[in-house]
């Protein structure tokens, strides 16, 4: 079993993860782990803070010389903003004087860090946190609730790719199919075919485009969107898909339902801030379509291999991965820092108000493309360790490669033959 956590607040000292049950011997590289966090902050319309703040990675335990122990592997991400946020947010007691003087000299009272925040945003989590949790401002709940978090997720999610390419091939890619009204498609197109998806080798030319699309007419039209939203003071969300190769069939169990894949992965997509909707392969889409349309038919090959027509069910039946490409989508809310600012009420006095406006995103769309990756890198690697356990990355590999072999000759497929793409 892989557990996980993650601790720490957007603008606290740090954040920190811990992954516990992963093998021995995963090759963990500074770089890849840092690349990723560097993905994480790319996208057109991304706020200001991207630009000047890093993410400072350090490993505290779980690996040695570059490799995982099989202990529980911890790391931070320290937050190089820290100095101007400690009064504010130090962990440990500050005097009230000290609070005061951390007022931005000059700035107006919407970006002070230190007044109280009574004016919660609609869509985010500031009065529900407030309410739950008995503040009397929204820092405390917005400090978490934000999708600083993220950056934790994606650092695991990075070390857990690694396991699944090493251990058992797969590999991953995730790409934004919509912004806005910019690449929605409704309940009549068909699934892509292999051709039109981006492979697991277009990581680098998906993360070049501004928006994370390999279709540059699209990405025109979502750069376009955003423009447009910026200029009216409104923010956009939009569409991202994760695509995962190389997975055997049979990841997940059709035996119970909280065994099931596509359940699990659904649950991990929804788990990310603002994210309200996921689909497996054409989800929503396909039903409007009839049987015959909606199912990918099998048929044998030239080799006498068992290949699958179409790529519509997203690469699982019966909770269980099939062996085709993993294809899953989520729906990204608008960002409720909505510059124009919305109607609410002030909660100290219950009065009408507009809603905090700080500096943030207009659009983070793209950003949230590759913190899904992350977290279906999690998920698989979860069901991978459970479907062939291990404690070594060698002792994984074997299992996988004699299940593999194991499969009979007539219902062998290009999974089980390792040559899909
Ligand atoms: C990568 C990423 C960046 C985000 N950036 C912002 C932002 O700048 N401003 C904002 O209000 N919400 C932003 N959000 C969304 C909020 O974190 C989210 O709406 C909030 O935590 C409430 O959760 P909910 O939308 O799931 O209800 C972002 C989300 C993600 C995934
Ligand atoms: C810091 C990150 O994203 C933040 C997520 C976020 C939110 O409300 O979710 C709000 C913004 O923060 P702030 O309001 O402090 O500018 C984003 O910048 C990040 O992704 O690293």
């Amino acid at each position: 079993m892989l557990r996980w956590l993650t601790a720490g607040e957007s603008h606290g000292p740090a954040l920190t993860a811990v992954i516990e049950g992963l093998p021995a011997g995963v090759v963990v590289e500074r770089a890849a782990v840092e690349g990723a966090l560097a993905r994480r902050r790319l996208g057109y319309g991304r706020g200001a803070r991207m630009k000047f703040e890093a993410d400072q990675l350090s490993f505290l335990g779980g690996m040695r010389h570059g490799l995982t122990l099989g202990s529980p592997l911890a790391l931070q991400i320290a937050n190089s903003e820290w100095a101007k946020w400690q009064a504010v947010m130090d962990p440990e007691p500050v005097d009230a004087d000290e609070v005061a003087r951390a007022d931005d000299v000059g700035a107006p009272q919407e970006l002070a860090r230190n007044r109280p925040l009574t004016r919660p945003r609609p869509g985010h989590a500031d009065l529900v946190g407030m309410t739950k949790y008995g503040f009397d401002e929204a820092r405390p709940v917005l400090e978490r609730a934000s999708a600083r978090e993220t950056a934790a997720r994606v650092a695991l999610g990075a070390v857990a790719a690694a396991f699944l390419e090493q251990a058992v091939g797969i590999r991953l890619v995730s790409h934004t199919v919509a912004i806005g009204r910019a690449g929605m498609t409704g309940p009549g197109t068909d699934a892509p075919t292999a051709e039109e998806l981006p492979g697991p080798d277009d990581v680098a030319a998906v993360d070049a485009d501004p928006v994370r699309t390999l279709d540059p007419e699209l990405s025109a039209a979502m750069v376009a969107e955003v423009d447009a939203a910026r200029k009216d003071g409104d923010t956009l969300g939009g569409v991202v898909e994760v695509l995962a190769y190389g997975l055997p069939p049979g990841l997940g169990s059709h035996v119970h339902w909280d065994r099931r894949l596509d359940g699990r992965l659904a649950g991990a997509l929804m788990g990310i801030q603002a994210i309200k909707g996921v689909e497996v392969g054409e989800g929503f889409r396909t039903a409007a379509r009839r049987g015959s349309q909606a199912h990918d038919e099998m048929e044998s090959d030239a080799r006498g291999l068992v290949r699958r027509t179409t790529l519509r069910s997203g690469g699982t039946e019966g909770g269980m991965s099939t062996g085709e490409v993993l294809r899953v989508r989520a729906a990204m809310k608008p960002i409720s820092t909505v510059p124009r600012s919305l109607r609410t009420v002030d909660t100290t006095t219950g009065e009408a108000a507009t809603a905090i406006h700080q500096r943030s995103d207009v659009c983070a769309v793209p950003a949230a493309g590759v913190v899904a990756e992350a977290m279906v890198a999690l998920v698989l690697a979860d069901a991978v360790l459970e479907k062939f356990g291990g404690d070594s990355v060698a002792e994984v590999a074997r299992n996988h490669a004699a299940y593999l072999g194991s499969v009979p000759e007539h219902l062998r497929t290009p999974s089980t033959t390792g040559t899909h793409r």
